[in-house]
């Protein structure tokens, strides 16, 4: 490059493209936001699409924050409190308003296995919201491979079933019916979502029959809870996911006393038969607002009637 006298000089001229590239860049870092903001407006995919991501990263978040805490501990039910309260911020984040009715049911002094129906991961919030204190939940093996997060279902307790490996998933479920039926253990109660895959929509899949050879082995009532559907705000198929109202309704508890294996087939159809109708009364109703409280089990003995509450959460 020549130089002239008050004209361009190549090191001037090498400047200024870099300044111009600098300007592009700042502006490009600038309406980035700016874009994705708007995106997130006008878009509810792209909205959809963010509210999971952040659901997944704030799991990945808290398990590898907590779970150094919990590995104080060791593997104990005692950190699902760490899990459950790791996750019961969720709701607020995504303007999900919680009601709980009959929540009172839950309060057995003894050992019990609660079946809940399973549409989305999105149930972890419903979950944590009225999971009793040494609660833990069945889970498929695969997420224990999920590093930190897999770390963090361990030492909570979470059970892990191969769910291809029926004779395998039997003898841990047995394992945990000798748990649960051991005296000298506190009390124990188990999670399970017996259908056994999600199911998203207003009806529930045939249910696996685990947890209820689960409560007949170790002769423990069950506990029913229906989450309502959550169709109303979201739904992963036409990815859509804004506020909304969710109600969870726990079902009068079902006694297994003196039932054994043979009873098993009557068991599964008569508790999946009484959730699917309190389900399908809550679908009818906005947000599952009609009162379910009235319902009948067609094997529920001994259970208390009409004592229902509704609680709206704040916790
Ligand atoms: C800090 C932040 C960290 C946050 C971390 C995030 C937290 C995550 C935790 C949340 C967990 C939620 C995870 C949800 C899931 O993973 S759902 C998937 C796992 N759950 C299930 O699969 C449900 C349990 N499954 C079963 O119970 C099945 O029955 C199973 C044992 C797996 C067998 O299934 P399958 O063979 O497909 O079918 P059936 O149930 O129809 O059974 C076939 C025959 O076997 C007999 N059977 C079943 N179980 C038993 C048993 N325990 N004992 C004896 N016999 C059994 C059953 O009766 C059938 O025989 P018959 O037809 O009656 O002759
Ligand atoms: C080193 C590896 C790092 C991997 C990081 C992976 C990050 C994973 C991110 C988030 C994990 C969120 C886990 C949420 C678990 C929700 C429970 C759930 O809903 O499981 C589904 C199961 O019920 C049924 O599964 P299918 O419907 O049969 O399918």
């Amino acid at each position: 490059f020549q130089e002239f006298p008050g004209g361009w000089s190549g090191s001037s001229l090498r400047g200024g493209t870099m300044d111009l590239l600098l300007l592009l860049l700042l502006h490009g870092l600038l309406l980035l936001p700016l874009a994705a903001l708007l995106l997130y407006r006008c878009s509810s995919t792209f909205q959809y699409l963010c509210k999971m991501a952040f659901f997944n990263c704030w799991i990945v978040a808290m398990a590898t924050l907590l779970s150094p805490f919990a590995a104080f501990r060791g593997r104990s039910v005692e950190n699902m409190k760490l899990l459950r309260a790791s996750l019961l911020p969720l709701k607020r984040f995504y303007g999900i308003r919680m009601r709980v009715r009959g929540s009172e049911r839950l309060q057995l002094p003894g050992p019990f296995v609660i079946v809940c129906n399973h549409q989305a991961s999105l149930d972890l919030i419903g979950m944590v919201e009225v999971i009793p204190d040494r609660c833990v939940p069945i889970a498929k093996r695969e997420l224990l491979y999920l590093g930190t997060v897999g770390w963090a279902c361990w030492l909570s307790g979470i059970i892990f079933i191969e769910r291809h490996r029926r004779d395998a998933a039997i003898g841990v479920i047995s394992r945990t019916a000798g748990t649960m039926r051991r005296e000298n253990v506190s009390r124990l109660c188990v999670w399970v979502f017996p259908e056994g895959t999600r199911n998203p929509g207003r009806s529930m899949l045939p249910f696996k029959r685990g947890a209820f050879h689960l409560a007949v082995q170790a002769q423990v009532p069950i506990v029913p809870i229906v989450i309502s559907p959550y169709c109303d705000f979201f739904s992963s198929k036409e990815k859509r996911f804004t506020s909304g109202t969710c109600t969870i309704q726990v079902l009068p508890r079902v006694e297994t006393r003196g039932l054994s294996p043979k009873d098993v087939p009557k068991l599964t159809e008569s508790v999946w038969q009484a959730m699917a109708k309190a389900l399908a009364e809550m679908s009818m109703s906005d947000h599952g607002d009609q009162d379910t409280e009235q319902l009948q089990l067609g094997e529920d003995r001994g259970s208390p009637q009409g004592q229902g509450d509704t609680a709206e959460s704040s916790k």
